[in-house]
């Protein structure tokens, strides 16, 4: 994973576009009811076909059945799974065997003891996806709460682990976070909003901008 931006939880034709526009490598359609990015089949299919051939098309799921799963991948036809849930090593493999698609595992972490789970998936997801925990209250979404978490947890990890940096970023932190976890890979969600669900194109391509100049400082 090099050097990617990925924009999560995309909802409108124009605030994609405006991904898009900004050089986003990947953009992110959630399919998971409560959140308020949540998309429905026939909005993810229109906007999937909108960035075909322009950027890496996820969705994310939340602990999803085969069959929510399948409907996803039918009507939204995926480049990659983003697992956002308690999906187990087993279940991984079960989906990327069964649906054929590159899986990204993601992970809370919010303590140094949180990064040992990785060593069970490493030869099960193809990428990796390290955003801070939920906070612990009932209402709260498994990830796109903006929260960041402690990134010099990360210091210590092995420098040719490549993984994805969520969590909190936005225009303003994401220089800071790429310098310190050595990330090669951001995603953002509510860093480029104006309120939950609500996407401003302004904050979109201020984003981009931040991490491609953030990747091209050389690593000491
Ligand atoms: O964005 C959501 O609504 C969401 C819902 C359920 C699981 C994950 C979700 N978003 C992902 O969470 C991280 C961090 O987001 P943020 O930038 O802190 O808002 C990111 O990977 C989103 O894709």
């Amino acid at each position: 994973m090099n050097h990617l931006v990925k924009i999560c939880g995309l909802s409108t034709p124009e605030t994609l576009d405006a991904a898009l526009q900004a050089g986003a490598d990947l953009v992110g359609f959630v399919r998971f009811a409560k959140s308020p990015r949540h998309v429905d089949l026939a909005l993810g299919q229109k906007l999937s076909a909108q960035a075909k051939g322009r950027a890496q098309r996820v969705v994310l799921l939340v602990d999803a059945d085969d069959v929510a799963i399948a409907d996803a991948v039918e009507a939204l036809a995926p480049d990659l799974l983003q697992l956002h849930g308690h999906e187990t090593p087993e279940r991984v493999a079960a989906i990327r065997a069964r649906f054929g698609r590159p899986v990204m595992k993601v992970f809370g972490i919010a303590e140094a003891a949180d990064l040992a789970v990785l060593d069970a998936y490493s030869d099960i997801a193809d990428h990796f996806l390290l955003d801070a925990k939920p906070p612990p209250i009932a209402e709260a979404l498994p990830g796109g709460n903006g929260l960041p978490f402690d990134w010099r947890l990360l210091t210590g990890l092995d420098p040719r682990l490549s993984f994805m940096l969520s969590g909190g970023l936005n225009p303003g932190n994401v220089a800071e976070a790429i310098r310190l976890t050595r990330a090669r890979a951001v995603d953002v969600s509510s860093g480029v909003e104006i309120k939950p669900g609500v996407k401003d194109p302004v904050k979109i391509e201020a984003f981009v901008k931040a991490a491609r100049a953030a990747f091209a400082v050389p690593v000491l």
